[in-house]
């Protein structure tokens, strides 16, 4: 049937660490950018992704960019900014009339954006929210969480003896591993003790930190009051399309984010595969208008480049799923009043 508004949330592309442990042999000065900067690999990422969709949505999107079909916010970090500008070169490569200059294959294209310290929307965690500070201090306390640092303690002391990390925890892992996989990314020798076993090792445990964050304990409260909230977001924009004129303009609503914006929302739809979301990777919300005219949602992760995007099946709906169902099912996982329930 006719299709509708698409929203789409990624991740950045392939960047530099965000840190460096104390012992590592490589500093910031390593780093061509320094710190936390999308590198060329992640700018092909974003630009291969924004080919991809265009691909994808050929029929769905005019050859041409025209402004009121597509609107794009990141947030204000250097490689969501930059990630979305890759992006949209990829997805938007102007036409012979659409090139301001005939030796530049790339036409402006607006990427909004609001302060870090005014972010609500794509930078999770989401603080500064008691109840969720409470949840997490009882995940802590929960059997899953002790049990996984007790059986991995002599681990986790070999990693913070040889980073010269001294608090090392499940919470805290998920940095070693980062900026491991970053220089190893990058044709960077590893210090001696990071054997493949080792890498796989903190690969399982930096897995488990990100369910730490959204999951493992009360995963239904949790996400009312994270992924829920970019959830409820993109109901809104979804309801709002459903109940717009057929000439509703607005076709795709891109958010250019993080990791944690990706495991915050698959958690909160109850989706996610438990797996951190690569770089570049893409969950896409397809909204439908059936021959009968009812609405359907139908979702896809791209996690995979080169690879079509797979379906996604809210449980309880079959992947087609009638818009008034996706709602009601989702219902239990947005907040009616972030603040107040944030308040303990
Ligand atoms: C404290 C550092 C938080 N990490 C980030 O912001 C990264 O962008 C991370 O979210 C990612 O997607 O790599």
């Amino acid at each position: 049937g006719v299709t509708r508004c698409r929203p789409q949330v990624y991740r950045h592309g392939d960047r530099s660490p965000i840190k460096a442990f104390p012992r590592d042999p490589y500093q910031e000065s390593a780093w061509p950018q320094g710190f936390g900067q999308l590198t060329q690999v992640g700018m092909r990422q974003q630009w291969e992704l924004g080919q991809a969709l265009r691909r994808r949505y050929r029929d769905f999107l005019s050859d041409t960019y025209r402004r009121q079909e597509i609107f794009i916010r990141s947030t204000d970090c250097d490689r969501t900014l930059m990630s979305a500008e890759a992006n949209l070169a990829g997805l938007y490569p102007p036409g012979g009339q659409e090139m301001f200059n005939p030796n530049i294959s790339w036409q402006p294209i607006p990427v909004h954006t609001v302060p870090e310290s005014d972010e609500r929307l794509l930078k999770f965690p989401l603080t500064p929210c008691p109840r969720y500070e409470q949840l997490q201090t009882e995940t802590r306390h929960s059997a899953e969480y002790i049990n996984k640092t007790k059986e991995n303690w002599q681990f986790l002391e070999m990693v913070a003896k040889e980073t010269g990390i001294r608090d090392i925890s499940l919470e805290s892992i998920w940095s070693v591993y980062d900026t491991l996989f970053c220089e190893q990314a990058h044709k960077m020798d590893l210090p001696g003790w990071v054997t493949p076993e080792v890498m796989t090792h903190l690969k399982e445990l930096k897995d488990f930190g990100f369910e730490f964050l959204f999951g493992i304990h009360n995963r239904v409260e949790k996400a009312r009051l994270q992924g829920g909230v970019l959830l409820d977001h993109i109901r809104k924009n979804l309801t709002k399309a459903a109940n717009a004129s057929a000439h509703q303009n607005l076709k795709l609503l891109v958010y250019s984010a993080h990791d944690t914006t990706l495991v915050a929302l698959q958690t909160a739809l109850d989706v996610y595969n438990k797996i951190q979301a690569p770089y570049a990777s893409c969950h896409l919300f397809e909204l439908y208008q059936e021959d009968d005219g009812n609405f359907s949602v139908e979702m896809f992760y791209r996690n995979e480049s080169g690879k079509e995007p797979f379906p996604l099946t809210i449980p309880g709906c079959q992947h087609k799923c009638p818009l008034q169902r996706f709602l009601e099912l989702t219902d239990p996982v947005v907040p009616q009043d972030w603040e107040q329930e944030c308040k303990v």
